[in-house]
């Protein structure tokens, strides 16, 4: 029987990370994946798939240029979201290649088949050949991730009622869907099908869709989805979906037909059910360890990613919010260096997390919203700058964009970075770095950022915020 120092279970960011971690530290470690491919969701159904349509629309269309390409251009319509996602496929290629030779390089022994505890310090590979390996540690890193939720009462059918794992094997591009959620996946696939020229409409439990960001970014983003032909409906919930036979002009046709708990009824080709994710702990032996998950199979974990059992560690999605390819890969980090002793990694200032929200426009905001400001009683004040102000935004044809940064009253201090438009995920980061150094507002004045860039922003958004507070 093998024995490692660690063991680490699933291939996605969190599990990558930390496997190579261990390795840099000497140590002698596995990593297992039961599919038959590395990188997990991050790679395979979820980050990069989802980006890679993403830009392929974008790129079909000019969709964040529409002022320089005129507001009526439209894809071809024999484009089907396989051909879109294929463009992803070479990319995928490339990041298996990557993680493959990061774990050769780093002597990190990969280990196929689906792991399961079998004791509190060993663990069996079901192989895909049928067998079973049996491994010890004296750490485990537990990072299988998650699935899409798929409650019994909804008839799945994986061609027209359909999972965000599923949507990328679609065959057509439908004239009209149905996007059950407006959380993260929700909200990025309706807008990336609107671009695509689908008739969309978001069903969203709560009154708002993303209802994390700042509301009025949240307001400007749901005007602009709106624009894009979106139908929006909000605090509205759906009772059931069927497929039905609809007896339109154009003959007898399958449509799916959602009814909403205040007796409408939406009709469309395709409906994608997104309203969150569900973990897979259920068949991971965790009663023989001892380690408890709630009822979503998702584990609890303290400051230093342990379970309740010192000895297991949990990191990624498996352990819940903010459940981000970014963050998981540094939890998995953090994870192994607390179970191998090492102590001095530098801060992990969870308070500026930044999250990226790759919609068409995109967002990302780091740090507070207005409103849980107010609610803690931080005084502050607004900067903004609109991307019609800025040269760069003009020549890429984006002037409907904007950025805010929220300024405390008293030490000027960033509070917060929220910005709709081009770039927003990338601009973030130059915000997110000056909260982290406590630069203040005034930094910005100060600063020589290059002509044009969209960077020029933070000098616009701190000038209008900043003449606020000196009532100019
Ligand atoms: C559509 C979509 C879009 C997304 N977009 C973004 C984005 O733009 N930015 C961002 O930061 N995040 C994004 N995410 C979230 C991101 O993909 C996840 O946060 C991230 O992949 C989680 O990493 P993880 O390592 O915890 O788990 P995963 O990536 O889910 O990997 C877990 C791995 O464990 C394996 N495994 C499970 N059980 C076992 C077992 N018993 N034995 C062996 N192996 C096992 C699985 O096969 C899998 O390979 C997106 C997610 C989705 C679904
Ligand atoms: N850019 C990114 O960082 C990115 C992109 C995609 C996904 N992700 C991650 O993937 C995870 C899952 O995303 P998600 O969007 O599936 O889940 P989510 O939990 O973010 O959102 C689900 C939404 O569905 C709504 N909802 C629940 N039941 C409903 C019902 N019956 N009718 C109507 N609405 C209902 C909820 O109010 C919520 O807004 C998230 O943790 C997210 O962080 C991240």
């Amino acid at each position: 029987m093998k024995h490692y120092d660690v063991l680490v279970i699933g291939t996605g960011p969190a599990g990558q990370k930390g496997a190579i971690q261990a390795a840099k530290l000497g140590k002698k470690v596995a990593i297992v994946e039961k599919n038959p491919v590395l990188g997990g969701a991050q790679i395979n159904t979820g980050t990069i798939p989802s980006k890679a349509l993403r830009e392929a629309a974008i790129m079909l269309t000019g969709a964040d240029r529409r002022s320089l390409l005129g507001s009526d251009y439209r894809p071809k319509r024999d484009v089907t979201i396989a051909d879109l996602v294929a463009f992803s496929q070479q990319i995928i290629r490339h990041e298996w290649e990557l993680i493959r030779a990061q774990f050769d390089r780093n002597h990190v022994d990969l280990i196929w088949g689906r792991a399961e505890f079998a004791g509190p310090n060993e663990v069996h590979i079901h192989t895909p050949e049928g067998e079973i390996d049996h491994v010890t540690a004296d750490s485990f890193l537990v990072a299988v991730g998650t699935r899409p939720a798929k409650p019994d009462h909804i008839p799945f059918n994986g061609t027209s009622i359909l999972t965000s794992d599923e949507l990328l094997h679609l065959d057509h591009i439908p004239k009209t869907m149905i996007v059950v959620g407006g959380g993260v996946i929700g909200s990025e696939y309706a807008c990336i099908m609107a671009t695509l020229g689908v008739r969309v409409t978001l069903v969203e439990g709560r009154h708002q869709v993303l209802g994390f960001l700042d509301q009025e970014i949240g307001g400007a983003f749901q005007y602009f989805m709106r624009q894009k032909g979106i139908t929006l409906r909000c605090g509205e919930k759906v009772e059931s979906i069927e497929e039905v036979q609809d007896e339109g002009d154009s003959g007898s046709r399958t449509l799916v037909q959602a009814k909403l708990e205040s007796g409408k009824k939406l009709r469309a080709e395709v409906l994608l059910y997104s309203v969150g994710r569900q973990g897979v702990c259920g068949k991971l032996g965790l009663d023989t360890v001892g380690v408890e998950f709630d009822d979503r199979e998702r584990l609890h974990v303290n400051d230093h990613y342990q379970t309740n059992q010192p000895h297991v560690y949990a990191a990624g999605d498996v352990i819940g919010f903010p459940a981000l390819a970014s963050t998981s890969m540094e939890q998995g980090r953090r994870a192994v260096c607390h179970a191998l002793g090492v102590c001095d990694v530098r801060n992990f200032n969870t308070e500026l997390f930044p999250f990226g929200i790759y919609s068409v426009p995109e967002i990302s905001m780091v740090g507070k919203t207005e409103e849980e400001l107010t609610d803690e009683g931080i005084p502050y004040e607004s900067g903004i700058a609109h991307y019609r102000e800025i040269a760069r935004a003009k020549l890429i044809g984006d002037e409907l964009g904007m950025m805010k940064m929220l300024i405390h009253q008293e030490t000027h201090e960033i509070l917060g970075i929220h910005i709709i438009g081009a770039e927003a995920t990338e601009l973030v980061h130059i915000g997110q770095a000056v909260m982290a150094l406590g630069g203040p507002a005034e930094f910005f004045i100060d600063n020589v950022f290059n002509f044009p860039t969209l960077a020029e922003c933070y000098k616009v958004a701190a000038y209008n915020g900043l003449n606020k507070l000196n009532h100019v």
